[in-house]
């Protein structure tokens, strides 16, 4: 009975999971209910989120549950840090730092994350600038609002909106933000100087930042460690497997032409998933113990959320708790780390702008 609940909780979502379905071997969904002693490191703080639905299979096998890395919450903790240092600099200097968003477009998603940017910048005391312009408006004008931030001294950070509209190139606009003021990491130089050995980019990716962020903050090993990264997006996929080979890890790419992606991603230690595909990773493709970070946003329907839909991620959670050591949820997990970065990032910009110790 019980597993009929989690494997149709996994499977309520898209055409996306039924490929991931099609992929995981049948036998999946049992052999994860039935993972026994799985190592956990966090001992009994461990939310145990899906002990109650599982309470009458505790006679049979062990409880196992992941720790949960709350995002929000280590959110709300760097918050509250880089509102003190802005405190702390106007104070002492006068300056507040400024962050410029140019949205083109009106894709809905974009406008949400835009406005959540704005309420985030203004929750810290950052200032915030917005540019909204058309849909159809040329790369030139864009080009231009990127020239005009650039030159501006109370901006120290500029934020085209992803994706563009299609008819641009992508790569001229992000090649135009100052890399000073390049706080998403975008720019191809900030990009390579990550990618290189002893040089160090000006920024580093908001949402690479805020996975590495909570493996730090959770106290989770990466040297020496197994890491498998699942997609090689230029925002999120290649920054993080460079970091985490930064950090020391051994780091796998795993992505839409790898052979049997369970067998590699089953292996790792650490997983971070940036597929974009719903419920993508089954129980069956972590390793007992691993820790999984799940950066998919998916939108899924959902008739009884008021907005018609909801946010699930890459990993199939209800399985994953049973088998991984620690998770990061859907919504709260990476999401609110991503704004927390950004803001992070237009202080260290203003600070170093500013000299400001
Ligand atoms: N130049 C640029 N920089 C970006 O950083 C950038 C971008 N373009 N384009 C789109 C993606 C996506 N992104 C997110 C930010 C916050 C949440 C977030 O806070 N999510 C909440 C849920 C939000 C909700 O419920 O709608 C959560 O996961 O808990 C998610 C996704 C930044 N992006």
């Amino acid at each position: 009975m019980a597993s009929s609940i989690l494997s149709s909780r996994c499977s309520l979502s898209s055409p996306a999971a039924a490929v991931a379905r099609a992929l995981a071997p049948p036998r999946m969904t049992l052999a994860c209910r039935f993972q026994s002693s799985v190592p956990m490191p966090w001992g009994s703080m461990a939310v145990r989120s899906v002990a109650s639905r599982n309470s009458s299979l505790s006679a049979v096998a062990p409880e196992t549950s992941a720790k949960v890395i709350d995002g929000k919450l280590v959110s709300g903790q760097i918050k509250n840090e880089v509102a003190a240092e802005i405190a702390r600099m106007k104070d002492t200097i006068g300056i507040v730092p400024g962050l410029a968003v140019i949205l083109v477009g009106s894709r809905k998603d974009s406008q949400t994350y835009v406005r959540n940017k704005k309420k985030a910048c203004k929750a810290v005391g950052i200032n915030s600038y917005e540019v909204n312009l058309p849909e159809d408006c040329t790369e030139e004008e864009v080009l231009k609002h990127i020239a005009i931030f650039n030159d501006d001294s109370s901006v120290h950070g500029i934020l085209v909106q992803l994706p563009l509209p299609r008819h641009m190139k992508e790569e001229n606009i992000l090649n135009a933000v100052s890399i000073e003021k390049d706080v998403d990491g975008f720019h191809p130089l900030n990009i390579g100087r990550l990618a290189m050995q002893g040089r160090d980019p000006l920024f580093v990716p908001c949402t690479p930042k805020g996975c590495m962020e909570l493996l730090h903050r959770y106290d989770i090993e990466i040297k020496g460690k197994r890491a498998v990264v699942i997609g090689r997006s230029n925002i999120v996929g290649m920054p993080v497997a460079l970091l985490l080979q930064k950090a020391n890890a051994t780091v796998s790419m795993v992505h839409s032409y790898t052979k049997n992606p369970e067998e590699i991603t089953s292996q790792a230690d650490i997983i971070v998933s940036a597929a974009g595909v719903a419920n993508l990773v089954r129980g069956s493709w972590i390793k007992p113990g691993a820790v999984v970070i799940d950066v998919g946003i998916n939108p899924v329907d959902d008739a009884e959320s008021p907005r018609g839909y909801r946010l699930v991620g890459d990993i199939c959670y209800e399985e994953a708790c049973e088998v991984a050591s620690a998770i990061t949820p859907v919504p709260g997990g990476v999401g609110p780390m991503t704004i927390a970065m950004l803001l992070s990032n237009t202080l260290e910009s203003a600070k170093r702008i500013h000299n400001f110790k």
